[in-house]
């Protein structure tokens, strides 16, 4: 599977923040997505999303984004770790697992969980909390891993575990793009966002991307 991404852009508030974006991936590699804050990386990816209005277009085997079966391919993992408070670590996990058909059990296991898989999601630490937010990548299997600053809250060492699922998700022929200020010690293309020429002014040719549903 490959994804291609064409002249992708987007206003936001009135503010081009993007122009022109192209990328290529093919099964198996993944881009880091780097550059100085604001510059638009969570914009990219939330625009993947079908959370942002764009213009472009990008396609992922034969689904394009904005169709119906563009959504089956990505997971993403956002700046919100989107956990159920009142659920423990456990039972969060198991919702996820049964809308898509996961193993539970093994993500608990593979994101270092299992020792405190009874504890109430609301009561856990930053950086726990957001191992339980990425766990559900893997019970996805979804190709397009779509990652906001996915290692914020990770000590060292389960950043390298992190860096490890990413790593086997790309050899399993998935694909990625993750924004990171971080070096994840992977072969990933580096992909270097900069602001677009237009960025202090309006936009007039593309009024109708002006909003922000985002
Ligand atoms: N909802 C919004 N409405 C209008 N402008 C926004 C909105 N959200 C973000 N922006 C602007 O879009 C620009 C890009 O923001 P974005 O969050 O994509 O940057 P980023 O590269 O991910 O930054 P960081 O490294 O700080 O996370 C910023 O200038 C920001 O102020």
């Amino acid at each position: 599977m490959e994804l291609n991404v064409h002249n992708l852009g987007c206003l936001r508030g009135g503010r081009r923040i993007l122009a022109d974006v192209s990328l290529q991936l093919s099964a198996g590699q993944g881009i880091a997505l780097q550059g100085p804050n604001g510059v638009g990386k969570s914009t990219l990816i939330r625009a993947l999303c079908g959370l942002i209005p764009h213009s472009g277009r990008a396609q992922v085997g034969e689904f394009k984004l904005g169709s119906d079966g563009w959504l089956d391919q990505i997971a993403y993992a956002g700046h919100q770790d989107a956990i159920k408070s009142a659920l423990s670590v456990s039972e969060n996990l198991r919702f996820w697992a049964a809308l898509f058909n996961g193993d539970a059990a093994a993500a608990l296991d593979r994101f270092d969980l299992s020792q405190i898989a009874d504890r109430p999601a609301g009561l856990c630490s930053a950086g726990q909390k957001r191992r339980l937010g990425l766990a559900r990548l893997v019970l996805t299997k979804r190709p397009l891993w779509l990652l906001d600053e996915p290692t914020v809250s990770l000590d060292t060492t389960h950043t390298a575990l992190f860096a490890e699922v990413l790593a086997q998700h790309l050899a399993q022929g998935g694909l990625a793009i993750v924004a990171t200020h971080i070096d994840l010690g992977l072969p990933l293309r580096q992909h270097l966002l900069s602001a677009p020429k237009t960025v202090e002014g309006l936009d007039i040719a593309d009024p109708f991307l002006a909003g922000d549903f985002g």
